[in-house]
């Protein structure tokens, strides 16, 4: 479990975290949602004492993390897949945090089996694709065993293979018991992967939910109606208690009903429709909805 109290970061006069408090939990993936810049890496790092709180604290199953022994047997982390070190084989950048934290050199191979990337131990990491890269940041995490896992964007500039690979890893993983924060700006691939979302906008908290319920929540319909006589329409839907509102190609959205309904009140009055379609707004679209007021605002200059 890891408990976020009240914690803000302040770069200067850049608020990057503010006031953020809520609790992620084991056995299901969370997913850490918001726009760029939102303050997703800031709280990771700090969640991992890598940067200091201007505010609040993070727990992790019960404890700081500078007062946690052997680290990465409690919490594994995947911040920048490219931090790889020198010249350093694959096999080597794992086996010097193993040894560090007492961690058998067997594990070191069980790791690089489980991310698929056994063949390639012995060549430099330095040299490795992003995808592999990216499995090579796994592993690390891995390395421990820990019971809660951390991964900053881990599918950015992956295949469609390595995304599906992720997803599944993570899942598993959730499945095991295990506590799982994955960071995205991605509400579609979230949607895919998590159960729980956490979305910050400017670094502050705008939901903590399930992921059915945002969806369901967000993922409004309504009916698309071209029409050469708008008004009529509008004045007939009204009549049966139908909100409308206008899109700005000049077509009316209709909410609250159905194609079939709109057809049979447009037949029995008469009206001449060109078009009538259900539009599912998408969860990119929610998403955007709630945390386009924080987007605009850094796009005003406040980086
Ligand atoms: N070391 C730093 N010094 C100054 N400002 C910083 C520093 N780190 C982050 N910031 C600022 O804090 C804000 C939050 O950045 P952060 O990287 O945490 O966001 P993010 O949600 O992870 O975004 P991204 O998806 O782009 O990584 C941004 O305005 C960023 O410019």
């Amino acid at each position: 479990m890891i408990e976020v109290r009240d914690l803000s970061k302040k770069y200067g006069t850049t608020t990057a975290v503010d006031r953020l408090s809520f609790t992620v939990r084991p056995g299901q993936v969370t997913g850490f949602l918001g726009p760029n810049g939102a303050g997703k890496s800031t709280t990771m790092r700090m969640m991992l004492d890598l940067d200091r709180p201007t505010t609040g604290h993070v727990l992790i199953d019960g404890e700081r993390y500078r007062r946690l022994s052997d680290p990465l047997r409690r919490v594994g982390a995947l911040l920048e897949a490219r931090a790889v070190h020198g010249g350093r084989s694959v096999y080597d950048t794992l086996r010097w945090p193993a040894r560090s934290n007492r961690i058998p050199e067997a594990r070191v191979r069980e790791v690089l089996e489980l991310v698929g990337l056994a063949g390639v131990a012995h060549q430099r990491a330095k040299g490795l694709s992003l995808g592999m890269a990216q499995r090579l940041g796994i592993a690390a995490a891995l390395l421990g065993d820990p019971p809660v896992l951390l991964f900053d964007e881990p599918v950015n500039g992956l295949d469609p293979e390595g995304i599906l690979w992720i997803r599944n890893l993570m899942k598993d993983l959730a499945a095991e018991g295990r506590t799982v924060f994955v960071s995205s700006h991605l509400m579609s691939e979230m949607a895919l992967t998590a159960e729980h979302l956490i979305v910050i906008g400017r670094g502050r908290l705008l939901a903590d939910t399930t992921v059915a319920a945002f969806i369901e929540a967000n993922s409004r319909s309504c009916v698309l109606i071209r029409t050469p006589e708008p008004d009529r329409m509008r004045a007939a839907l009204a009549g049966v208690g139908v909100r409308v509102e206008r899109a700005a190609d000049g077509a009316l959205e209709a909410y609250g009903t159905r194609a079939a309904a709109v057809g049979e009140l447009a037949a029995a009055q008469g009206l001449t429709v060109h078009e009538v379609s259900t539009r599912q707004a998408s969860l990119e679209e929610a998403f955007m909805r709630l945390t386009g007021e924080a987007a605009e605002h850094r796009a005003g200059g406040a980086r």
